[in-house]
């Protein structure tokens, strides 16, 4: 399978290409020429899969020839070395557990197996250092710093906004050092996404080999289609259709929820949660897509003013936003709104949510009438250690902190501080 830009104005491309390349040269994201159905008997037959089998048999098509077969086992192996719950909240309702890696975020399965791919790539080239950009608004920073730690050839370097993560967050990107580096940007998440894209473009950077660790990159996009065939597994038996609630920002989860639906996964609904970064939410009401500056808020890692990935969700639909509206929808939750669904979850299961996985929950709280048929299934993306203050001050309880992040909060931040791209530019160019 190749790979052709959204932008229509560059030359179609290999796994191996679009990986190293991240980001097409102009400008567009790279999206699947053709999409095979998955089989039909290993749908049938899943519940008896053990999910680095079921793994396989999703991105294989999608890698192709770039890796070979025993390879891409052994990357796959070494990727989903943890567990992903399903957890029942009530007779209709699901958590789906995404923070069993080690940064404790979603985002460790897409950037540990990114991380391998390049790895692979970069094997006969150890003379060429590959630099790795990326913009992060929390999570993204951390599981990549944590992935890419120590490989060879391969230098990262992220952007965040200043003041605008978790402390701990802050901490997973900070202070690995290595060939880790932070930048901490004075401005927004959109504002660094901005500057990682303009130094893909810039003729000046382009010795550097540079290339894009966030999910514009498909090596770190597709492999979040893992987690719903996970799910898919587990619910089976139940025969009950599925509804997704995906808290949503850079849309780069959803969107590879809808392309696991494309293979053939029978998923019913997907509901896009969003905290008040409502440009998809607005767009679905006016039909008008209007990017605009992302407003600060608890779920701080959907802060997203225009999410990169909802082009690849049109482009999932032939861009008639009457067809996407028959299996997705939108909606935006203010902070109060989230800390309530804390707290009611709380109160009525004792179950502790993270804020985004709160949003998730109210994604499927608004949606589920319309399904009565229908299990709810909300991605719990982040563990809730990750926003401690806002969690026990929420609750009024106190969470346990595990050994791992105890170890971190004690080692020092190291960041250096950016304010334009051309400070990045400076940078890169040293
Ligand atoms: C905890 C958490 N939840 C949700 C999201 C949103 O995911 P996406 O950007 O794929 O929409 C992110 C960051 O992307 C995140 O870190
Ligand atoms: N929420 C992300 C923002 C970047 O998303 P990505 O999936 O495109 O890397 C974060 O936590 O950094």
């Amino acid at each position: 399978m190749n790979y052709f830009s959204l932008n229509h104005k560059a030359p179609t491309v290999n796994f191996e290409e679009a990986t190293v390349n991240g980001i097409a040269p102009d400008k567009g994201l790279y999206f699947p020429e053709s999409l095979i159905p998955l089989d039909k008997l290993m749908l049938e037959t899943i519940e008896f899969m053990s999910n680095e089998q079921i793994a396989y048999e999703v991105i294989r098509q999608f890698v192709n020839k770039s890796i070979p077969k025993k390879e891409l086992r052994k990357i796959i192996a070494e990727t989903l070395n943890f567990d992903f719950p399903l957890v029942k909240l009530d007779e209709r309702t699901y958590s789906l557990e995404l923070f069993h890696g080690p940064t404790m975020a979603f985002k460790d399965v897409g950037a540990r197996f990114m991380a391998r791919c390049l790895g692979y790539f970069n094997r006969n080239k150890k003379d060429q250092k590959i630099r790795v950009l990326v913009a992060t608004s929390g999570d993204t920073g951390g599981a990549v710093a944590h992935g890419f730690l120590g490989v060879e050839g391969v230098e990262v370097i992220i952007l965040y906004p200043s003041g605008k993560v978790s402390e701990i967050q802050e901490k997973q990107l900070t202070t690995l050092g290595q060939n880790i580096t932070a930048l901490e940007v004075d401005g927004t998440f959109d504002d660094c996404q901005a500057m990682v894209k303009q130094a893909f473009l810039d003729e000046e950077l382009s010795t550097l080999n540079l290339t894009s660790a966030n999910s514009i990159n498909v090596a770190r996009w597709l492999p979040q289609m893992f987690y719903y065939f996970f799910a898919y597994k587990e619910l089976k038996p139940l025969h009950k259709k599925l509804v997704f609630s995906v808290p949503s920002g850079n849309f780069g989860n959803i969107c590879a929820g809808m392309l696991a639906k494309s293979l053939g996964l029978p998923i019913e609904f997907f509901v896009a949660a969003t905290n008040l970064n409502d440009t998809v939410p607005q767009f679905l009401k006016t039909g008008t897509y209007s990017a605009k500056p992302s407003t600060a808020t608890i779920s701080n890692a959907m802060d997203v003013g225009d999410p990169s990935n909802f082009v690849r969700i049109q482009q999932l639909y032939s861009n008639d936003t009457e067809a996407l509206k028959e299996t997705f929808t939108s909606f935006s939750f203010s902070d109060d709104e989230t800390k309530k669904a804390m707290k009611e979850i709380y109160t009525k299961t004792n179950y502790i949510t993270d804020p985004h996985g709160a949003v998730g929950y109210l994604g499927w709280q608004k949606i589920k009438e319309e399904f009565p048929d229908a299990l709810g299934i909300f991605l719990e993306t982040a563990h809730p250690v990750k926003f401690l203050e806002t969690v026990e001050e929420t609750l009024s309880t106190k969470i346990a902190i595990p050994q791992q992040i105890k170890e971190l909060v004690i080692n020092n931040k190291q960041s250096i501080k950016i304010k334009n791209y051309d400070e990045l530019k400076l940078f890169l160019k040293k």
